[in-house]
């Protein structure tokens, strides 16, 4: 059953709204696996909004992919009461997502915060996430509460931590709390903190009513779940609301607290945070960083200015049962209505038939949309090697956007543009002479350096979009032992010496294959690829020539020899049984053939030549 559709519509509403004074709204940065989620669950049992014996591991990862990789897509938000010196108040805690391809939803949730609870695992310290979130809250001006985590490890230092952690942020060691989400260890005392640090909400309720939406989620029972932060006025029950970027107005139909599950109430004033639902169906019309105000007494300026998410990554999507096209289609609407951040359009491939390429926040992104789509709607699928975005600029000045290979153009290319990030990267100083090696084979420059302490330095990249999504962060933890974090943003894009490498099979393109690549490193491709597919397409009648080409000329070259066709013939004498169970499984083999041109391809060769090796998500993990 969906979490919502167990919301007590008809439980006792909550009054009105708080007064300001007594909310506090804050969030919890980490790096990945720092141990939030566990902190979050520690914090809903202390304040009592979860009973000990209904308590589950992570209980605000509501999404079954998401408990089941232990990582946060989603964020949500609870509300839970907390008194000090006799007054109750009310804790809006913001649960984020930790992995870079979600940053927006990180970002947007700290703007619906004053305060951020930034968690260190005292084993570990501090990590190339922890920086990038640390610098989001400062842009946010966020009050920052240190806090060092899993202190029962046996492992855990925390003195040497603490006073990294101060350094870092100026403030003096003794104030970096230690806490153990898994114990409860310090978790009242931070909570105290939290009410004692974190200022409460200002805005104007007398103004027109200005909300910002930091989350929006698609519930199959109620339609669009909108998480809102109320800055000014307020919103009732029944209202009429309006988006203030399209104008477009809503009926409300429930607003109400998480608390942790939806309680309807009968509003929300300043500084509340809760949910709405109207009754829309798609979270497209509930974006995440707009402003919701009234539709009956609109505001004139909405909170800050919001984006929609930029695919940075793209890939083609092809269902293995050609006929499975129409269910994939409907798989993707559906996931549609559900991740804002999802684009995708129909496309063709001469060799995997009809299918959609599809743009992601990232590889994570990627696979994560796979498997839901895999899952949820029962598809198996092959994707097309990933690629980034590049603008192609012609002689005669026109301009190709290009994010599948077969839209490279074909004219006189005058300048190729990719996409550029950001990034840093954080390791024990022994490592650095690795990374530079690493990041001048991935065409990077050194930004800059900084040592955290004498032992820890923290590396500034410029690298090449292209050449980190794919396996930067694997060769990375390889290098350093698994001791390097990594994090990156978007910035801008560079010009480069790009080529499309072809591979064809007998002469005939296999589009699925091509690829845009660093003219440095097209020869390796064309020679991996030719060397794979060799051993992947079996033997035919002829001898098959396997190449990769720049345009037209040849730079790697591959030969399947010819064979006799027939299965039987190292098959002497003997067992029947045998020789009819090989003609059956030529038969079988036989309808999993793809025709390219005149060479029988099975389809397992393009699922093996197309596979990427390990997960992205799983290396996020690491
Ligand atoms: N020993 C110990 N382990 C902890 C503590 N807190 C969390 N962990 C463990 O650390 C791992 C990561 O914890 P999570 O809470 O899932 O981490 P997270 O930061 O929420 O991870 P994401 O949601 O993926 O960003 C889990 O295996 C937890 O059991 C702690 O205080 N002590």
């Amino acid at each position: 059953m969906s979490p919502l559709a167990r919301s007590k519509t008809d439980s006792v509403p909550q009054p009105a709204s708080t007064p300001p004074e007594l909310i506090r709204n804050f969030c919890i940065i980490a790096h990945i696996d720092h141990g939030k989620s566990t902190l979050a669950d520690r914090m809903l049992q202390e304040t009592g909004v979860v009973e000990q014996r209904l308590m589950r591991a992570q209980y605000l990862d509501r999404m079954d992919i998401e408990r089941e990789r232990g990582i946060t897509i989603k964020s949500q938000a609870v509300r839970m009461p907390w008194a000090v010196d006799g007054s109750t108040h009310i804790l809006n805690m913001i649960d984020t997502p930790g992995h870079v391809d979600f940053t927006y939803e990180v970002s947007r949730s700290l703007a619906a915060c004053e305060g951020a609870v930034l968690l260190v695992d005292a084993a570990q310290g501090i990590e190339a996430q922890t920086l990038a979130n640390l610098y989001l809250a400062m842009e946010n001006d966020l009050v920052i509460i240190p806090v060092l985590n899993k202190i029962d490890l046996p492992a855990a230092q925390p003195e040497k931590y603490a006073e990294e952690l101060a350094g870092l942020i100026g403030c003096d060691p003794a104030e970096v709390l230690q806490v153990s989400g898994k114990t409860g260890a310090g978790v009242p005392e931070l909570l105290d903190r939290i009410v004692e640090l974190v200022p409460h909400p200002v805005g104007d309720a007398d103004a027109p009513a200005r909300a910002m939406i930091f989350d929006s989620v698609y519930d199959t029972y109620r339609g669009v779940v909108t998480y809102v932060r109320v800055v000014d006025g307020g919103l009732s029950p029944r209202e009429k609301i309006a988006m203030m970027s399209t104008k477009a107005t809503h009926e409300l139909l429930e607003i109400g607290v998480i608390s942790p599950e939806p309680v309807p109430s009968q509003g929300l004033g300043v500084g509340e945070v809760g949910y709405l639902i109207t009754g829309v169906k798609d979270v497209r019309q509930s974006k995440v960083g707009d402003t919701v105000t009234g539709a009956g007494r609109m505001a004139t300026k909405a909170l800050g200015g919001y984006h929609d998410p930029r695919p940075m990554v793209f890939s083609g999507l092809y269902p293995i049962d050609g006929s499975d096209y129409p269910l994939l289609r409907d798989a993707l609407d559906r996931l549609k209505l559900n991740d804002a951040a999802l684009v995708y359009e129909p496309e063709t491939s001469a060799a995997l038939g009809f299918g959609f390429r599809v743009g992601f926040l990232g590889m994570l992104h990627l696979e994560i949309v796979r498997e839901r789509l895999e899952r949820e709607s029962g598809l198996d699928l092959i994707s097309t090697l990933p690629n980034v975005e590049y603008e192609v600029r012609l002689d005669d000045g026109t301009v190709v956007e290009v994010t599948n290979p077969s839209e490279f153009p074909s004219g006189r290319i005058a300048s190729i543009t990719e996409p550029v990030v950001r990034s840093t990267i954080l390791a024990p100083s022994e490592y650095i002479g690795a990374i530079m090696e690493l990041c001048q084979t991935r065409r990077g420059t050194l930004k800059g350096m900084d040592y955290l302490s004498p032992e820890r330095v923290e590396m500034r990249y410029t690298l090449p979009l292209a050449e980190i999504v794919f396996d930067f962060f694997d060769a990375l933890k390889s290098r350093t032992k698994g001791y390097a974090s990594f994090d990156y943003e978007p910035d801008g894009s560079q010009e480069a010496d790009l080529v499309k490498v072809d591979i064809l099979l007998q002469g005939d393109t296999v589009d699925a294959f091509s690829a845009i690549v660093h003219r440095d490193k097209a020869y390796a491709y064309g020679v991996q690829m030719a060397t794979k597919l060799k051993e992947l397409i079996p033997r035919q009648q002829f001898e098959v020539p396997v190449q990769a080409a720049i345009g037209a000329r040849v730079i790697a070259r591959e030969t399947i020899r010819a064979i006799r066709k027939d299965v039987l013939a190292k098959c002497y004498g003997g067992d029947i049984s045998r020789k009819r169970k090989l003609l059956e499984k030529q038969k079988e083999g036989k309808k999993r053939m793809k025709m390219v041109g005149s060479v029988e391809v099975p389809q397992e060769a393009f699922i093996a030549a197309l596979s990427q090796d390990g997960g992205a998500a799983e290396k996020a993990k690491k």
